[in-house]
């Protein structure tokens, strides 16, 4: 089993019955809604609200009840990948474009598990780019402030075009060198006129980090504080 299945194995233990269920976006939740789907053939009763229209397609042919969204206020857990996390649980998310409800989803959860491969792991963030999302009118005005904040700045493409969000907004990329205060930097970030999100998620909203490995183990990380 590759680690990123062992991860999501591990977390959907977590999930009760009669519950409302968090889904993630990327190749590490998709392991964990494949296996809710099982649970719920085998009887498990959950509704599911899903961070991506890809999610919320997998979910559904998989055989799992979706929320209406007038419904919910909250979730009770939240699973979902992570493209780094650094010791004391800070993350930067947003590799798959799906930033913007993830966060909702997390901010929003009782409980949130994120699930990981070893290589996902930094002692500081800074590896991978903060995807920024901004409306489409605010993106290009948006560029040169990103960039004062420290970064280099990348509009996301997919094919010959802008890549597009499930919210019908663009992607800018933005790689800082090491990020040393992640709530200043989202704090400046969010103050951009037309910024809609980013992908910096703290600490403080994240219970547990689960990372599989290529060895065959899956361990709970310890929070470093
Ligand atoms: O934030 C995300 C999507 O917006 C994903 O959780 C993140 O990119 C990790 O993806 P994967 O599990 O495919 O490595």
């Amino acid at each position: 089993m590759n680690p990123k299945q062992l991860a999501a194995l591990k977390a959907v233990e977590y999930i009760k019955e009669d519950t409302i269920v968090g889904l993630g976006t990327g190749t590490t939740a998709f392991y964990a809604i494949q296996k809710l789907g099982e649970m719920v053939k085998e009887g498990m009763r959950v509704r599911a609200v899903c961070s991506s229209l890809a999610s919320a397609k997998q979910a559904i042919e998989s055989g799992i009840p979706l929320a209406g969204m007038t419904e919910i206020t909250s979730v009770d857990i939240y699973i979902d990948g992570a493209d780094e996390v650094d010791d004391q649980f800070n993350l930067i998310k947003g590799g798959g474009g799906a930033l913007t409800r993830e966060k909702i989803l997390a901010f929003n959860s009782q409980l949130f598990i994120v699930i990981i491969d070893d290589s996902k792991l930094s002692a500081k963030l800074g590896r991978f780019p903060v995807a920024v999302e901004t409306i489409p009118f605010g993106y290009n005005f948006a560029i040169p402030h990103l960039e004062a904040l420290g970064c280099k700045a990348t509009v996301r493409q997919s094919g010959d075009n802008f890549y597009k969000t499930d919210n019908g907004n663009w992607i800018i990329d933005c790689q800082f060198q090491t990020i040393t205060d992640l709530e200043a930097l989202e704090g400046a970030i969010h103050a951009i006129p037309g910024v809609v999100e980013c992908g910096l998620f703290p600490y403080s909203w994240v219970d547990i980090v689960i990372s599989g490995n290529n060895d065959g183990t899956v361990r709970e990380l310890k929070k470093i504080s």
